[in-house]
């Protein structure tokens, strides 16, 4: 669905180049749910406006649904559907006029227009909403109409750009049951996030994005898996003893903790070498690494702490 290949934009500012995205590769099969994660100034948008026609890159090239992104992008258009930061459609507008006139600007007949934007209400649980003034909406129901706008000309390729900023977590929770539905019903998808649960929860599959290249991609248990293996805290009265078997474990009062790879299974062969040589537990606990690991790990840096800043 999409194969873009050292795609790269360089910005001209008074200050000198800013090269926003270094040449990316990126391969995005049918039916996927793949999340573009990176922290703020990642370079997630540039690609994104990229891949969507909204931005010219400055090389590299992409084939976008089937279609040519630098010869063909009013074709890459017609097949795709993109939703904004901030799309919110006419926000003085009635939900259903805005639904219906969008629709017609996709060359629907007003019947087939109205019928779409019933179907659509329906699937983003928006029934009953046709005649609220979109401003009065909450803020996940506006989301979710910005997503029924994006499919209003029904593409098999949708761009989301950080779907649930500003949400609360219910509404997260919520907007997120949809977007699932959306790849359930064989929509492929493509998000930009810089949200870990975000990230964790809806992706097949991960492209973690620094400093304007990709710096890891797979599954988010793959990435996990890969980068940090399992953290194991061992509550004990001989933790300095226990320390010195593991490479980097920590020794924090009576307690040491080390990472090691697929903690669970390796626990009881670990318990039992533990006891053979008269050390005593009171406590054990096993902690799968997080995708912030992964990030620490891959970059230097706690996504969590830049997310939180923004
Ligand atoms: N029009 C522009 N002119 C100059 N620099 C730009 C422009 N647009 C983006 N940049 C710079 O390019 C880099 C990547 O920005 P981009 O918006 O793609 O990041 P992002 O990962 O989407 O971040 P965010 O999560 O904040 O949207 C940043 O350093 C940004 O300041």
């Amino acid at each position: 669905m999409i194969k873009a290949r050292g795609l790269a934009r360089r910005f001209t500012t008074k200050f000198g180049p800013v090269d926003a995205v270094r040449g990316v590769d990126i391969d995005v099969a049918e039916g996927e749910l793949v999340g573009f994660l990176g922290p703020n100034g990642a370079g997630k948008s540039t690609t994104l406006r990229m891949l969507t026609t909204l931005l010219q890159p400055t090389a590299g090239e992409a084939i976008i649904a089937g279609r040519d992104l630098l010869t063909d992008p009013a074709g890459v258009r017609k097949n795709i559907g993109y939703v904004g930061q901030k799309n919110g459609g006419g926000v003085d507008q009635r939900v259903g006029d805005e639904l219906e006139f969008q629709a017609r600007f996709y060359g629907l007949s007003r019947s087939e227009a109205r019928r779409k934007a019933a179907d659509l209400l329906e699937r983003f649980d928006l029934q009953g909403m046709e005649k609220r003034v979109i401003i009065t909406l909450s803020g996940g129901q506006q989301r979710r109409l910005d997503i029924a706008m994006g499919m209003l000309h029904d593409p098999r390729l949708l761009f989301l750009d950080e779907p649930s900023t500003a949400l609360d977590p219910q509404s997260r929770r919520n907007l997120w049951d949809h977007i699932k539905q959306l790849k359930a019903d064989g929509v492929t998808v493509f998000l930009t996030t810089h949200y870990l649960d975000e990230a964790d929860f809806l992706s097949d599959r991960l492209l973690v994005i620094d400093h304007g290249a990709i710096v890891g991609e797979g599954s988010p248990d793959e990435l996990k898996h890969r980068v940090s293996g399992d953290l194991v805290v061992l509550g004990t009265p001989q933790a300095a003893i226990v320390a010195t078997k593991f490479e980097n474990a920590v020794v924090d009062g009576e307690k040491v903790s080390f990472r090691i790879p697929n903690g669970d299974r390796a626990l009881p062969q670990l318990l039992k070498d533990l006891d053979a040589i008269g050390v005593e537990l009171h406590s054990v606990q096993v902690h799968r690494p997080t995708l912030d690991d992964v990030f620490l790990t891959m970059t230097g840096r706690s996504l969590r702490e830049d997310a939180n800043a923004a």
